[in-house]
């Protein structure tokens, strides 16, 4: 049933006005209407995921699993007979490993509290698990903290475990199918898993570096040698190879600890690490923090032979701009690239074909920048442009799309706007290549290194490794988790060349949604691919006759080169090879 109270405090939040939740669930709710569409009137089901593939997600988080383990044995008989079930899930939000009750083992399935469960925040909307994902921090998304209906009586308390390098790596989710309704008699299970999480950080890097000095502390003396706060790992030369997450929050304020010297951190070098070791009594072994403080250290020699150099540990992404993506290498790394960028200002060029998701992943890279505002301009009207500039207070987004379509009184205005409102951090999207961007008639060099402080390609579809992940995310989202594609059905949208890139696919399912009788899509209920028109024919056999030299295209056709380009776009035409 749809609860309406729940509806309209969600559309409170979107108008922003205050309604007293924390305000990591106000922006879960906003992410789950404007980046990924949702309803929170639409009752999702569980979104589980198929035995292969959870085969496969196993076995990346195969060592997680492993590291994990005792402690999951360890906190679920702590909370033994009190209905608790823990999950472990890999840093894409599945379930990897689960402890429950068996008695409640159909309530807990259904309720998505199972092995190959997903909780990705783009999936299953605000819960713990996708919470944890996004901003990093432990979280407690409690009953109607959820976003969809169908969750709204569960009680999550989620912390991230961070890999070695500071990725993070997996989620330690602790719930209930039922709580008591205030919010703070989660407080205890937000503990419990948060001390979980970082044992098992310990025990991963401990694991990780045999090989290694490590140095362990605790700011108490009794729990120096059985439950440390922290860890760090250290080559040869006495620069951190790996750390624990509290670690890098207690000696770097939470900037990144890998490539530092420990005397830059500690008031230790690397040849005093010996003496810190266990023969010496715990209340000699003081050492002093960059911030005036003191912790009680331990250090640990290397037990083998040292790890050749350049050996490292796997990274995995995190966040709100990995989801976006299945296994394509080229777009993890690229995803990758935008998350460590998401929080600096540098501006950023996205380019890609049309349709290819440039405005998705420029809202991605706000959501993930922590800034206030987010400023869509119409790069053609210029009064406009200065208009909302000089309207948005303190920082935020400046989204330019299609900014090869800048006018020419827009791109003089641009440069002065943008150096009256340093806090704007501009992120520009364009169909054309940076190249042609660069050497576009309207946009002055200038401005392009003004705007283009990096550029982000994103692939055409037909291009991309994780078609099949794609079309199986975009019908869940958009057409519920029940509808199925027959293997042929399957094969022709495989088969597709995609012109019109992740909209055209979207479309396409949503007409096949419609027409398929019941819950089955099958071949006759996708629409026919458009047939390339006689201008589109015109013009390729104009380019290929010019070798696809615009300037001598354009003069050929009677047209500037601008508008070849332009045609280009519209058509979807690429050069050859
Ligand atoms: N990763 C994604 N997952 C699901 N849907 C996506 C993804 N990326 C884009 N889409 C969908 O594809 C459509 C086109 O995306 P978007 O508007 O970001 O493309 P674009 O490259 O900016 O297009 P244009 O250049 O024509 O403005 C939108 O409906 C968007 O929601």
């Amino acid at each position: 049933m749809v609860k309406r109270h729940h509806v309209e405090e969600i559309a409170q939040v979107l108008e922003g006005r205050a309604t007293g939740r924390d305000s990591y669930v106000d922006a879960s709710w906003r992410r789950c209407v404007e980046l990924y569409g949702m309803d929170p009137a639409r009752a999702e089901p569980a979104h589980i995921v198929t035995d292969a593939e959870l085969r496969t997600h196993r076995d990346q988080a195969e060592w997680m699993i492993g590291a994990a383990r005792a402690s999951l044995q360890t906190l679920f008989r702590q909370v033994a007979g009190q209905n608790y079930v823990l999950l472990l899930t890999d840093a894409k939000g599945v379930c990897v490993d689960f402890f429950g009750d068996s008695v409640f083992a159909d309530e807990l399935r259904g309720a998505g509290l199972y092995l190959g469960s997903n909780w990705s925040e783009d999936l299953a909307g605000t819960c713990g698990v996708g919470a944890c994902i996004v901003t990093g921090e432990p979280v407690t998304v409690h009953q109607d903290d959820h976003f969809g209906n169908a969750h709204t009586a569960l009680s999550c308390t989620s912390a991230p475990i961070y890999d070695s390098l500071g990725q993070l790596a997996a989620v330690l989710d602790i719930s209930l199918l039922r709580s008591p309704s205030p919010k703070s008699s989660q407080n205890l299970a937000m503990s419990m898993v948060t001390a979980a999480a970082r044992r098992v950080e310990m025990a991963n890097l401990m694991a990780a570096s045999r090989r290694e000095w490590v140095f362990r502390f605790s700011s108490s003396p009794e729990f120096l040698d059985v439950d440390p706060e922290g860890a760090i790992a250290l080559d040869g030369s006495g620069r951190v190879i790996g750390a624990t997450h509290a670690a890098t929050r207690m000696l770097s304020r939470g900037e990144p600890l890998i490539g530092e010297r420990i005397d830059s951190l500690l008031g230790i070098s690397v040849d005093d690490l010996p003496d810190l070791m266990r023969d010496r009594p715990t209340e000699d072994r003081v050492v002093a923090l960059g911030d005036g403080g003191a912790v009680f250290g331990h250090a640990i020699s290397p037990q083998a032979p040292r790890r050749p150099p350049g050996a490292t540990v796997a990274r995995t992404g995190s966040g709100v701009l990995t989801g976006m993506a299945g296994s394509d290498p080229g777009m993890e790394r690229l995803l990758s690239r935008a998350e460590r960028l998401a929080t600096t200002s540098v501006p950023l060029l996205i380019s890609g074909e049309s349709g290819s998701g440039k405005t998705k992943l420029a809202r991605a890279l706000h959501m993930a920048s922590g800034r206030g505002g987010f400023l869509t301009v119409d790069c053609a009207d210029v009064d406009e442009m200065a208009r909302l500039i000089i309207a948005q207070p303190g920082k935020a987004t400046l989204l330019l799309r299609r900014v090869e379509d800048l006018s020419e009184g827009a791109a003089r205005a641009l440069p002065g706007l943008l150096d009256a409102h340093p806090e704007l951090r501009p992120i520009a999207t364009s169909g054309l290549s940076p190249s042609d961007l660069m050497s576009h008639e309207t946009l002055p060099s200038a401005l392009y290194h003004r705007i283009a402080g990096t550029v982000l390609e994103l692939p055409p579809l037909r291009e991309r490794q994780d078609l099949g992940w794609l079309i199986d995310r975009l019908l869940r989202r958009r057409c519920g988790g029940d509808m199925r594609l027959t293997p042929s059905a399957r094969a022709e949208l495989m088969a597709r060349d995609w012109p019109g890139n992740l909209r055209e696919l979207g479309h396409v399912l949503d007409v096949a949604c419609a027409l398929a009788m019941g819950d089955v899509i099958d071949l006759p209920d996708l629409p026919q691919p458009p047939q390339p028109s006689e201008a589109k024919q015109d013009l390729e056999a104009v380019l290929d006759a010019c070798n696809w030299n615009m300037a001598r295209a354009a003069r050929r056709l009677g047209v500037n080169r601008s508008t070849v380009l332009r045609r280009i776009r519209k058509e979807g035409l690429r050069a050859p090879g």
